[in-house]
């Protein structure tokens, strides 16, 4: 089969491309003001088309959302067939289509990609798609349909989902009917699947007070309550707030997990009372962090890294009751920016590995763990189980009435966590379902560990690319001489951990900054930002940089 030029050529006429716009593919896919992206969208379409035909038809997925960013942002994530994100080598080729100039090299760039990938045009392409709730998704995803059309391919509509469901989607669609088939590949298989697990696990509990719930104004609303409807509100009461997807604005505006992860505060006008549970999920229902207020009305964060230590702690206890703790070894994988004092309590009992920023990477080195746990700070995260750990549970046999009780437990957990991705609705329910065996309030959780007080800036600068990381982003290998003025303030602080990098989502340096205190904290971070910014930042300096 040969490619159909014109049809290309003459759908493209109808997706001009913005001029004076570069568009990159990073960390979170394309991302941009909505009104700029319709031709990225329609070339989007071709791209997730070839990545199909390049893998023997499998199904791939895109997804229309830039999460938590504004309202008036959009973007596109792109999914390969297992449910992960689009394999980085491929980046550069949605990053070529999208900055073809006309439709003419349009045609040529999709000629060179297939030329480059070796894809087999024969092939026929199966593509799933969903969006967000924002307004402009709906033309937007009408660009994606133009452009699969283009390429005639097989369309799959999941039309409103979070990012996790059209994750999930994609790993049951290409799994369906085979010995690893992930699930019923549709929304309602989804609920299904989730609760029916978290039934397993919490049925005959004594039940916790209510979770309170921040939508931010997002598709966790409507989502979360289809999937209320389903699990019923006997095991699972929840209030929602922050739900309405219908005022314009809204969406994660002074709400959502984003906000009270980087503001250090509950979603305002969310009135705590004190020692209940709170939760936040961002705008596509892909992060979760929880928090409550203490007797004095002060606020605490269990943020990703809390999620991580609670999930592992669980897991272990599990696994060992089942009495599987001889083969199923648990690891944990975290960010530079895990607050020092959860690395310091995760490695005293786990495994623990730090990798660059970006769910891929946390993902792919979970991957090497039998369970691997892995959570960015911000609270985007989940848990893998290998191959192998995944027969080892199916097919143990446990010795005792309470090891089975634990090995039943371990395989509902299995079917709770989406191994695909994080998902805001699944960690929810297995923070809850943890909570509930442990009879913990948000305060025993908090226990651990304590924090150490950090901060986190940006800078901005004229040009992010200067700046080069190493040793999983902690050190900065260039521009040169930066990393060893940063050592120096470092050092003239107790308790001092800084580090620099560029980052992958906006056009900004990233500095974070931990210490013993609050004032070290904050002192340390302007400090190490002034560094930056004295030789290397954009405008005048900021007297703070918070
Ligand atoms: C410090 C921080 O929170 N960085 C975020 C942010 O990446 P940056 O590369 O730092 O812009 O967006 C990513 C995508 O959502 C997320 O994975 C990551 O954790
Ligand atoms: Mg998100």
């Amino acid at each position: 089969m040969s490619l159909n030029e014109q049809a290309i050529r003459s759908a493209s006429a109808n997706h001009p491309r913005p001029h004076n716009t570069t568009f990159a593919y990073g960390t979170a896919g394309f991302r941009a003001n909505a009104d700029t992206l319709d031709s990225t969208m329609f070339r989007v379409g071709i791209l997730a088309a070839l990545r199909s035909k390049k893998l023997a038809g499998q199904t791939i997925g895109i997804m229309v959302t830039a999460s938590h960013n504004p309202e008036q942002d959009n973007g596109v994530k792109l999914v390969d067939p297992h449910g992960e994100m689009l394999h980085s080598s491929w980046e550069q080729y949605a990053t070529l289509l999208a900055n073809a100039v006309s439709d003419d090299s349009l045609v040529a760039t999709v000629r060179q990609v297939i030329q480059a990938t070796g894809v087999d045009l024969a092939v026929k392409a199966k593509v799933v798609f969903g969006h967000d709730t924002r307004p402009s998704c709906r033309s937007l995803v009408r660009a994606v349909v133009d452009g699969l059309a283009a390429l005639d391919t097989d369309q799959v509509n999941a039309g409103l989902v979070t990012t996790p469901q059209l994750h999930y989607l994609v790993r049951c669609l290409n799994t369906e009917g085979t010995p690893e088939a992930y699930g019923e590949p549709t929304v309602d298989g989804y609920y299904r699947k989730l609760a029916t697990a978290y039934s397993t696990l919490a049925t005959g509990r004594h039940l916790l007070p209510a979770l309170t719930v921040d939508c931010a104004n997002g598709v966790g609303a409507p989502k979360l309550k289809e999937f209320l409807k389903v699990v019923g509100n006997d095991l699972l009461p929840i209030i929602a707030v922050r739900d309405s997807t219908t005022q314009a604005g809204h969406l994660n505006f002074d709400c959502g997990a984003d906000y009270v992860k980087t503001q250090q505060r509950a979603p305002r006008n969310v009135e705590l009372v004190p020692w209940q549970r709170y939760a936040s999920f961002d705008g596509d229902a892909d992060r979760i962090v929880f928090y409550y207020a203490d007797a004095d009305g002060v606020f605490h964060l269990l943020d990703g890294d809390k999620i991580a230590g609670l999930v592992a702690g669980f897991i272990m206890d599990l696994v060992k009751d089942a009495g599987l703790d001889d083969s199923v070894k648990v690891g944990v994988v975290q960010t530079a920016y895990a607050n020092g004092a959860s690395t310091k309590y995760l490695t005293e009992g786990v495994p623990v590995t730090c990798v660059p920023t970006g769910v891929k990477h946390l993902h792919h080195a979970a991957e090497s763990y039998d369970v691997g746990v892995y959570f960015e700070a911000n609270g985007h995260g989940t848990v893998l189980f290998s191959p192998l750990t995944l027969s080892t549970i199916s097919a143990h046999s446990p010795s005792s009435p309470s090891a089975s009780a634990a090995l039943s437990n371990l395989r509902a957990l299995v079917d709770l966590i989406n191994q695909t991705v994080g998902d805001a609705i699944s960690d929810m329910l297995l923070v809850e379902t943890i909570l509930l065996h442990r009879q913990w309030s948000p305060a025993q959780w908090d226990r651990a560990y304590s924090d150490y007080p950090n901060r986190l800036v940006k800078v901005l600068v004229a040009d992010r690319t200067q700046f080069v990381t190493s040793d999983a982003e902690r050190r900065l290998d260039k521009p040169e001489g930066v990393q060893a003025a940063i050592d120096d303030a470092v050092a003239k602080v107790d308790g001092g951990r800084s580090f620099v990098r560029p980052s992958g989502t906006e056009d900004c340096v990233r500095v974070y900054a931990e210490a013993a205190t609050r004032d070290t904290a904050d002192e340390l971070a302007n400090t190490v930002a002034r560094i930056v910014h004295d030789k290397f930042g954009k405008g005048p300096q900021p007297a703070s940089f918070f």
